[in-house]
C-alpha cells in the first residue's frame, strides 16, 4: 500500500500504475484519453451514456456529448448539456445523480463515472451557448425535447420562427443549460488478451472526501 500527493488530493493505493494508466488526477487521464480518442475515433469521440433514474429508481440511458472535463486535481467534473425539461432533465430533477461511460472501439478502453448532478452556472452555460452554431442555438428554442411532436413541419415552422425572432445572437433559452457530473469513482479500462482486461478504479475515501484511493480490479 502506497500513498501518494496529487496535487491536493491524497491518493492510496496497493499497485504502481505504469503507461496508460499513470498518473495522479483522474481527470487529466479522463483528458488525456480523451484526446487520443480524438486522433482515432471516426466522429464523436467525446460521445457518452449518460444513465440517470427517476425517482422511482427506473433506470434510463441516452447519449450526450462532454463537453468539458474541468481542470480541477481534486474537485473537477464532467460536463454536458441538454433541455432541462427533457426526459433526463426530469429524472435529474428529481434525483440529482447519474453515471456515464465513454467507449471507444478505436482504442479499445472504456472510462466510467458516477456521481451527484448538479447544474453549470449561468455564466459558463451563456458561453457554452454562445459558442455553438447559430442553427443549434436556435433548435434548443425550437424543440421541446422529450415531449409529443405533431409533424416535422411544425417543429419547422417553429424553427422559423425563433430565426425571425432572433436573427442575431440568440440569448440561452432559459429551458438549456449544463450539467456537471462530480464523480465519486471513476474507472479506467483497458482491453487485454483473452478478456485478461486491465482496471483501475478510483473511489473517494471517505464520502465528501478529495482523497482518493485506486484499486486494480479483476477483469
Ligand atoms: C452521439 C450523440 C450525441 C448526443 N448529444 C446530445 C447532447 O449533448 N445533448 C442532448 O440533449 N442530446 C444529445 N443527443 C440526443 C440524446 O441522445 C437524446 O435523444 C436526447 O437528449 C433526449 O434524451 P431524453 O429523452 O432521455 O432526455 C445525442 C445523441 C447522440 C447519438
Ligand atoms: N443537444 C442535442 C439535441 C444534440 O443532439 C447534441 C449533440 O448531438 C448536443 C445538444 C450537444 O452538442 P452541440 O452543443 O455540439 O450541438
Amino acid at each position: 500500500m502506497s500513498e501518494t500527493t496529487g496535487g491536493t488530493a491524497r491518493i492510496t493505493e496497493s499497485e504502481t500504475r505504469s503507461g496508460i494508466f499513470a498518473g495522479s488526477d483522474p481527470y487529466a487521464l479522463a483528458r488525456a484519453w480523451m484526446a487520443e480518442a480524438e486522433k482515432t475515433e471516426p466522429n464523436d469521440p467525446t460521445a457518452v451514456a449518460l444513465a440517470t433514474a427517476d425517482a422511482g429508481g427506473l433506470p434510463n440511458v441516452r447519449m450526450v456529448l462532454l463537453k468539458e472535463v474541468e481542470e480541477s486535481l481534486s474537485e473537477g467534473g464532467f460536463v454536458f448539456y441538454t433541455n432541462f425539461e427533457s426526459a433526463k432533465g426530469g429524472e435529474l430533477a428529481e434525483n440529482p445523480q447519474a453515471a456515464m461511460v465513454m467507449h471507444w472501439k478505436s482504442l479499445r478502453r472504456q472510462v466510467r463515472v458516477r456521481g451527484p448532478v448538479e447544474r453549470v452556472g449561468d455564466a459558463q452555460a451563456d458561453a457554452y451557448y454562445a459558442s455553438r452554431a447559430y442553427k443549434s442555438r436556435i433548435g434548443a428554442w425550437a424543440s421541446a425535447q422529450s415531449r409529443p411532436l405533431s409533424s416535422r413541419a411544425s417543429l419547422m415552422a417553429d424553427v422559423a420562427g425563433y430565426a425571425a425572432r432572433y436573427p442575431i445572437n440568440p440569448p440561452r433559452p432559459p429551458h438549456w443549460g449544463g450539467f456537471r457530473i462530480r464523480p465519486v469513482e471513476m474507472e479506467f479500462w483497458a482491453d487485454g488478451e483473452f478478456r485478461l482486461h486491465n482496471r483501475f478504479r478510483w473511489r473517494r475515501e471517505a464520502p465528501g472526501a478529495l482523497a482518493w484511493a485506486v484499486q486494480r480490479l479483476n477483469p
